[in-house]
């Protein structure tokens, strides 16, 4: 039976003839507002030097900041969050959403062979030993790799992109840990709904929700050593040639100081 909020937005069709107004299912929004794919503007006339790669990577990380601040905005329950909490989740979990989101364009657009960074971006081998990250480079290619094995949908990397947000946090807990936490159980079932789907709920549900969240552990790991080689790039920029666009600044020494004092804590799904 539907409740009496849900009755009153029953749309009249007609006489005696009403079509039921359903809210949009969390997966329908966040299919709605996915950011699109991003341009480097990647100059390909300049040679392939890894200061020029590495430069070029990150005037796109600030592009695609921009897009991830926009989409964490209009993302369901994220604006009921105080805003400090925000900033918060945004500032620990960008590398790991910026991670996530390539492995996802990789497995999609090359079937996890190449890094596809953005269209007029994509690293192939030779550009993985060039941009000085070749062992991060293939670490991030195996998960889209995974993606591939386990022929991960849409709706399943979605509701796994907004865990990854959840997923930092401060040690001494954020400003409200109550609405936090009812926003991350909320996304665990959703996240259970797109298995479900993608399982058509036979026996296989639990076992696909189990690897799914094996997988989100593992992200965690591999973006320890990228946020490693991050801020080393980041202090040695001016020696290494490397530039960092003014968002990714602000976000990085905000951040450098919190991870480096062990102020950060990852939620994990299963123990170690
Ligand atoms: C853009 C973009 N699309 O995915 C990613 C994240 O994933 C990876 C980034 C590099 C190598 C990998 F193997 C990754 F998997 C980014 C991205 C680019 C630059 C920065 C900040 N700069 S940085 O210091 O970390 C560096 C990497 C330039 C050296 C942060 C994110």
């Amino acid at each position: 039976e539907l409740t009496a909020s849900a009755a009153n937005a029953l749309v009249p069709h007609g006489p005696g003839v009403v079509t039921p107004f359903l809210p949009p299912s969390i997966c329908s929004v966040l299919e709605l507002i996915e950011p699109e794919d991003v341009y480097s503007g990647y100059d390909n006339t300049h040679p392939d030097t890894a200061d020029h790669m590495l430069s070029s990577l990150n005037r796109l990380a600030g592009k695609q900041m921009v897009r991830m601040v926009k989409w964490a905005k209009v993302l369901p329950g994220f604006r009921s969050l105080p805003i400090e909490d925000q900033i918060t989740l945004i500032q620990y979990s960008w590398m790991c959403l910026s991670s996530f989101c390539l492995s996802w364009r990789s497995y999609k657009h090359t079937n996890g062979q190449m890094l596809y960074f953005a269209p007029d971006l994509i690293f192939d081998e030779d550009r993985m030993r060039q941009s000085a990250m070749y062992d991060l480079c293939l670490g991030m290619r195996q998960v889209s790799q995974e993606f591939l094995r386990l022929q991960l949908t849409y709706d399943e990397f979605l509701s796994m992109k907004v865990l990854l947000l959840l997923s930092t946090v401060p040690k001494e807990g954020l400003k409200n840990q109550a609405a936090f936490e009812e926003m991350r159980v909320n996304y665990i079932k959703e996240l259970r709904r797109s298995v479900g789907k993608a399982t058509n709920n036979s026996g296989q549900t639990w076992q696909r929700f189990f690897q799914l969240t094996k997988l989100l552990d593992a992200m965690h790991d591999l973006v320890g050593n990228l946020l490693d080689f991050c801020f080393y790039t980041f202090r040695e920029s001016q020696a290494l040639k490397v530039e960092f666009p003014e968002m990714l600044v602000e976000i990085i020494s905000d951040q450098i100081p919190k991870v480096e004092s062990g102020l950060t804590h990852t939620i994990y799904f299963h123990k170690k």
